[in-house]
């Protein structure tokens, strides 16, 4: 069923399966006694495989200890019985975090996660913050393990500068004894000395300082903006990264504002000459949101193949969701070599926002060993609901209930189908493991009856109350489920049980707030905490 191979610290298993393209995987012990083995990071299993006419197999790359004596992975294919995330992804027994090198990544599948809930997101019209706030918030992206947190624009206000410089001293310090890991803490400046200035004065107190130097590169921009010329806005930017270099920062990232309307000869110029000033990382922001995922993409494919020395330093994407496809936009940059994502948490900022943070890493966790090449990130996705919350309650910015990933609804049935699906089977209709996500749920799973719904999620719900009916009864109930549905959005636990009890007559107790808020228009579902 499967070939089992050993190359330098790493043991491949290729599951040679031609009959099934579904694929749960159960393996023993004693296939994994070597010291030193766990799966790699991100997406805990590795697809690599092809097979002649062009199947896709699996194959399970370990590295390191496992802290399992016995394993169960599931793992999904382009069709999977699991859900493509799994909470019972296998867990290293200390996995240290890889060493810091600003242009460079620990692999070449390692995807960098610069958040920028904190500057780009604060910038959210309604969405500012107070310095504890941005504090807490910093606190909580740590527990999530982004790389790269951007806490804002210390040459901005004095307020501005003494958070950035608090959360530098703090959450910049602390270093997590068990992986080693700390997150660099990056400041935003324009092209000005003085802003960089600031920004170094605020962030010269955590163990990785970053700086993000921003110039217009678009012809619109710089026009009317900047009011310069293309040969200007490169003596800028480049000086500006001397200049900051001079100061002290060794980690030093140009970003090239309005990057999707620029044009890409001129780009490639400009990114060419921050190499040659000592950049270490550059981005090519689509400030305004107007690129297409493949536009974008081919722009990022250009860039890396026609700027001189861009191998050498750090690719990053930039996106904003005019047009709603920022999530998307990032990936394309992924696929199309870029390995840092700026995101923020629930997708906030400027006008639209900014590609997603959740969206962005769970598509990778999802999808990236099946059809990204591998691409994978190091988030702690188990703290993403929790970090969600927190900047919805602090900013006031809720995220509406089909927001993917966070939304309310994400893992929660109405429509009969589906419920019967998921009581069959959760993976019929959910791909991600809810727990992932930081997602707990009550004993009735995500299923929520109204006016869709079905037979089979009624029985059920009523077998959890502790009703069992037979099929004429059910019937009866259901007719009635039914009339009442028509009344009420939701019907309750209570109106389920007052159905079995009450006869023919829905006693008024059920009908009480039939007109009240609870029942009239969206009900926020409450069976969905989120872990901490
Ligand atoms: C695309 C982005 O998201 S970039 C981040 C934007 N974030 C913010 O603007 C939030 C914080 N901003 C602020 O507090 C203020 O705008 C400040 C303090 C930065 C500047 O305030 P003011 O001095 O009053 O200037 P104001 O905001 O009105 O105008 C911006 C100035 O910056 C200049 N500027 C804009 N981008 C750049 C750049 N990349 N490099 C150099 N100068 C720039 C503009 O040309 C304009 O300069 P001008 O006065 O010579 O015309
Ligand atoms: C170029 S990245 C920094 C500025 C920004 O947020 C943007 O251009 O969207
Ligand atoms: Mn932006």
């Amino acid at each position: 069923m499967f070939s089992i191979s050993s190359q330098n610290n790493s043991l491949t298993i290729s599951f040679l399966s031609f009959f099934s393209r579904t694929y749960s995987i159960v393996m023993a012990s004693s296939l994994l006694t070597s010291p030193g083995m766990i799966p790699t990071t991100g997406s805990a299993v590795v697809l690599r495989s092809v097979l002649p006419f062009g199947f896709s197999l699996p194959s399970l790359r370990l590295t390191r200890p496992y802290n399992k004596s016995s394993l169960f992975i599931s793992c999904c294919s382009p069709v999977s019985e699991k859900p493509a995330t799994s909470a019972i992804d296998l867990k290293p027994v200390v996995e240290r975090w890889p060493e810091y090198i600003p242009h460079k990544l620990p692999d070449k599948n390692y995807v960098r996660v610069f958040d920028t809930t904190l500057r780009d997101g604060e910038q959210a019209p309604g969405g500012a913050l107070t310095p504890p706030q941005k504090l807490e918030i910093a606190r909580q992206l740590a527990k999530l393990r982004v790389d790269v947190m951007e806490v804002g624009f210390p040459g901005s206000s004095e307020e501005e500068f003494e958070t950035v410089r608090t959360i530098a001293k703090t959450v910049g310090n602390e270093v997590d004894e068990e992986t080693g890991y700390v997150p660099v803490i990056c400041a935003i400046a324009r092209s000005k000395e003085r802003d960089i200035e600031a920004a170094w004065e605020a962030v010269k107190y955590a163990k990785r300082p970053k700086i993000l130097i921003f110039t217009s590169t678009s012809d619109i921009h710089m026009k009317y903006k900047l009011k310069k010329t293309k040969e200007e806005v490169i003596e800028m930017a480049a000086s500006s990264i001397r200049f900051a270099k001079s100061l002290g920062f060794i980690d030093v990232q140009l970003g090239c504002e309005d990057g999707g309307r620029s044009e890409k000869e001129f780009l490639c110029k400009i990114l060419g000459e921050a190499i040659k000033a000592g950049a270490t990382a550059v981005n090519v922001a689509d400030t305004v949101g107007i690129n297409m995922p493949e536009e974008y993409g081919e722009l990022v494919r250009y860039l890396k193949a026609n700027t001189p020395g861009i191998d050498d330093i750090l690719f990053s994407v930039h996106c904003h969701n005019d047009l709603g496809v920022a999530t998307a936009n990032t990936i394309a940059g992924v696929c199309a070599g870029a390995r840092q994502v700026e995101v923020t948490v629930n997708g906030i900022g400027e006008r639209s926002g900014n590609a997603p943070l959740e969206e962005v890493v769970m598509a990778l966790k999802c999808r990236g060993a099946y059809v990204m090449d591998g691409v994978y990130t190091r988030i702690d996705t188990r703290q993403i609901m929790a970090t969600s919350k927190m900047v919805q309650e602090y900013t006031g910015l809720y995220v509406q209930p089909h927001k993917p990933i966070v939304g309310a609804n994400c893992f929660v049935h109405e429509s009969g189908v589906h419920q019967d699906g998921i009581l069959k089977n959760r993976s019929t209709y959910e791909i991600l493991s809810p727990e992932d996500v930081g997602v707990v749920k009550s004993q009735n799973s995500g299923i929520v009856l109204g006016k869709l719904s079905g037979r089979h999620a009624v029985k059920d719900r009523l077998k959890e109350l502790g009703y069992e009916l037979d099929d004429e009864k059910l019937n009866d109930i259901f007719s009635r489920f039914r009339d009442l549905t028509k009344q009420k959005k939701r019907i309750t636990d209570a109106d389920l049980k007052a159905l079995v009890t009450c006869g023919d007559e829905i006693s008024s107790e059920i009908l009480n707030g039939a007109n009240g808020k609870e029942t009239s228009g969206y009900v926020p579902v409450p069976q969905i905490s989120s872990v901490v």
